[in-house]
C-alpha cells in the first residue's frame, strides 16, 4: 500500500525563524487527512514539502520508503484557484498531460468523460473552460488532477474560493473522488466543519514554530458514504461535540 511520509522536517525560509519543527506524518491509501490550524501554521508549507515543491532543512520526505526529490505524477496537486487552460475545451484541460504524453486524441476524450462524470460534470466536455462557473472550474481541476490516477492527492483549501452552497455539494463530490480513486488525501483547510465532514484523520497544527499539537480519528464521511444524509451528520450531537472540541484544540482553549 503506498505511504507518503514525512519524518522529523523542519523548515525556514531563507534562515528565518523555524516555520515548521520536527513534523511527522503518514498518509497511506484509503486515507484522508485533514490539517487545520490557525494562520500562519504552516499548514502550506508541509503541503509544499510532500508535493517536493520545497525541500526541508532536515528530515526526510519518502514515497515508499523512497526520499523524494521534487514533484511526482503520483503525487497531485489541486490548487484553490486552479490555472485550467483557457484555450482548450473542459475535456481538454482534463486530459492535458495525456495529450503531452501523446495519447490519442479519441482516447484523451474516453478518459476525459469518465472523469468529468466523477466530479459531476458529464456532458460538459465541449464547453469552453470561460463558459463555466468558479465550482466547476473547481471541479475540472480535481478531474484533472485525478487524471493521472495519483496515489496520492494534495489539496490547499481547494474549496476556499467557493461559496456556502456550493462548498457543501463540492464536499460530497471531494468525499465521492477519494472514495472511488482510493488516493490517499491531505487537505487544507480552514473549514472546521469540513474537515470533520471529509476527514479520517484530522491533523491539528499551531504555530511559532509550525507543529503538530493534535491528531483526531473521524468516521463522519464514512457515514455519509454509507447513505446517511449531511445535514442528520452535521446537526448530530457528535458532530458538535467534535466540532467545539477541534476548536478548542485550534485555538488551544482549555476545555470548560
Ligand atoms: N516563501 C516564503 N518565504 C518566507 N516566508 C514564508 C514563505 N512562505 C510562507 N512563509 C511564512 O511561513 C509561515 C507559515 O506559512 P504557511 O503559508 O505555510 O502557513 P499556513 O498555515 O498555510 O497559513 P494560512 O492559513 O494563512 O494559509 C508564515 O509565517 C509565513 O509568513
Amino acid at each position: 500500500m503506498p505511504h507518503l511520509t514525512l519524518e522529523n522536517v523542519s523548515l525556514r525560509y531563507d534562515g528565518g525563524a523555524p516555520v515548521l519543527s520536527n513534523v511527522s506524518l503518514d498518509i497511506a491509501s484509503g486515507e484522508f487527512i485533514v490539517i487545520v490550524g490557525r494562520s500562519g501554521c504552516g499548514k502550506t508549507s508541509l503541503l509544499n514539502l510532500a508535493a517536493g515543491f520545497l525541500t526541508p532543512d532536515s528530515g526526510r520526505v519518502l514515497v515508499d520508503g523512497r526520499p523524494v526529490a521534487g514533484p511526482g505524477a503520483e503525487r497531485a496537486v489541486v490548487f484553490q484557484n486552479d490555472a485550467l487552460f483557457p484555450w482548450l475545451s473542459t475535456a481538454e484541460n482534463v486530459a492535458f498531460a495525456a495529450r503531452l504524453a501523446g495519447v490519442a486524441q479519441a482516447e484523451r476524450r474516453r478518459q476525459a468523460d469518465r472523469l468529468l462524470d466523477i466530479v459531476g460534470l458529464a456532458g460538459l466536455g465541449d464547453r469552453p473552460i470561460w463558459q463555466l462557473s468558479g465550482g466547476q472550474r473547481q471541479r475540472v481541476g480535481l478531474a484533472r488532477a485525478l487524471a493521472a490516477d495519483p496515489a496520492f492527492l494534495l489539496m490547499d483549501e481547494p474549496l476556499g474560493a467557493l461559496d456556502a452552497m456550493t462548498r457543501e455539494g463540492m464536499q460530497d463530490l471531494l468525499l465521492n473522488a477519494w472514495h472511488q480513486s482510493g488516493a490517499g488525501t491531505l487537505l487544507i483547510t480552514h473549514g472546521v466543519e469540513e474537515a470533520l465532514y471529509l476527514a479520517t484523520r484530522i491533523i491539528v497544527m499551531a504555530p511559532a514554530p509550525g507543529r503538530i499539537i493534535r491528531r483526531l480519528d473521524v468516521d463522519f464521511g464514512r457515514r455519509r458514504l454509507a447513505g446517511e444524509s449531511a445535514r442528520s451528520i452535521k446537526s448530530s450531537p457528535t458532530f458538535v461535540a467534535a466540532r467545539e472540541d477541534l476548536l478548542d484544540s485550534i485555538f488551544e482553549r482549555e476545555a470548560a
